[in-house]
């Protein structure tokens, strides 16, 4: 996909971001999240807070080009997602709720293709198709 131009939300050590930035060619950039005008991403790494994650998608899906990439961090959540709430220690509920609403959504969502990659605690790839 030749990425220039990335997004990152949720930085905290830069260690993602410096992953982004070693993948981009010399003249490529990572931004983070500000007023970008017309200016449209190829890619942008989400790993923030995860009951906003769906949020985050309404905006970003905005922002990132049609054939653009945003990848969701954390999307399995200790694998909390596939078990009954119920056996989910209290801490982990509104997370993997909101992350179990969030791939619910984006596998009925029109506008991306996604795929669920289960490496780590998950991250679920959406490339923009419309
Ligand atoms: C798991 S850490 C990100 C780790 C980062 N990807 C790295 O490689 O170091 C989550 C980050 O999201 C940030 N964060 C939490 N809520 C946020 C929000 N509402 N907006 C932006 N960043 C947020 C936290 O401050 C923290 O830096």
């Amino acid at each position: 996909m030749n990425p220039k131009r990335t997004l990152e939300i949720g930085v905290f050590t830069g260690y993602s971001l410096l992953s982004t930035a070693l993948a981009l060619p010399d003249d490529g950039l990572v931004n983070l999240l500000k007023d970008q005008g017309e200016e449209l991403f190829d890619f942008a790494f989400v790993d923030a807070d995860k009951t906003s994650y769906k949020g985050y998608h309404e905006q970003i899906v905005k922002l990132v080009k049609v054939g653009g990439v945003i990848a969701y961090d954390n999307t399995l959540w200790f694998g909390f997602v596939a078990k009954e709430e119920a056996e989910v220690p209290e801490r982990f509920r509104n997370d993997r709720n909101a992350i179990l609403q969030l791939n619910k959504f984006l596998a009925s969502d029109p506008r991306v293709d996604v795929a669920q990659i289960s490496v780590g605690d998950g991250i679920t790839l959406c490339r923009r198709i419309q």
